[in-house]
């Protein structure tokens, strides 16, 4: 499943790499105003701080929400107290786009991930062209090469990357690359199991300095207490906050 769904995402951003040539893109990126300081918005706190994420389907759970305006959830989870917000931008099995990315950054004013299958830099490009601050890095997607030279443009276009693993050897290679935000996702991309403990069986190996964030599985403020307790700095949230009213969700779990 990972592997298809990089696959499709390669052959999406090759035919829009056939519409939007890659120095048309470049250019487009470099003319952005500066990416915000994802680290310092993300950074630990007294409180759990939370990435809220734009997300209308899935492949684990199908259609999860039509969200017509992007944009206008996007006010309300910065208005609810989120930290940072998740585009999802997979175009066939998440029904997002660019187009919804570039929506939610002209709304708000806080840190904006770009969500998808990262494997090309062009996709790093189209990010920051679009106004993305972070950019999702999924270590099991990439050979250790790609991942590192992926996570050095990422930075060098002033952006952050939020690099997830999903077991302890993939941690290790996401700290080798020497990101300062780091992911682990309950979901196993490859199955879509979820285990809701991973994060506290791997957190002890995140060193102190660099941003721990739990991923997927919170349907509760209990989950976010839970991951809390665990050691997580930011818990990244989709479906709980797309499913409910988020601004009563948010104030729930921005309460733990
Ligand atoms: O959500 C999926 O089904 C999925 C399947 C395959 C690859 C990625 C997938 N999701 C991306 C995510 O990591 C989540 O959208 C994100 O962590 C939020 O998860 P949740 O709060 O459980 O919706």
């Amino acid at each position: 499943m990972l592997a298809d769904l990089v696959a499709g995402a390669l052959e999406d951003a090759e035919r829009r790499r056939g519409e939007r040539p890659l120095a048309e893109v470049e250019a487009a990126a470099l003319a952005r105003p500066a990416a915000l300081d994802a680290l310092t918005a993300l950074a630990p706190a007294e409180r759990v701080k939370i990435i809220a994420e734009v997300k209308r389907a899935s492949p684990s759970r199908g259609s999860l929400a039509a969200i017509p305006d992007p944009a206008a959830l996007a006010v309300s989870y910065e208005t609810g107290g989120a930290s940072a917000i998740s585009v999802l931008t997979e175009e066939r099995r998440f029904r997002g786009s660019l187009a919804d990315l570039e929506a939610v950054r002209d709304a708000v004013s806080i840190p904006v991930l770009r969500k998808e299958f990262v494997a090309d830099p062009y996709q790093v490009f189209e990010a920051r062209a679009a106004g993305a601050d972070l950019v999702l890095l999924i270590v099991a997607a990439l050979d250790q090469k790609r991942l590192v030279e992926l996570h050095e443009l990422i930075t060098e276009l002033g952006m952050t990357s939020l690099v997830e693993a999903h077991s302890a050897d993939e941690l290790s290679r996401a700290l080798d690359t020497g990101a300062g935000l780091v992911g682990v996702n309950a979901r196993d991309l490859t199955t879509f199991e979820l285990d809701r403990d991973l994060f506290g069986r791997l957190a002890g190996s995140i060193p102190s300095g660099v941003i721990r964030v739990a991923e997927s599985a919170v349907k509760s403020a209990d989950d976010v207490a839970h991951y809390r307790a665990a050691g997580a700095d930011v818990v990244l949230v989709g479906e709980a906050l797309v499913t409910s009213d988020p601004l009563a969700t948010l104030e729930e779990f921005l309460g733990v």
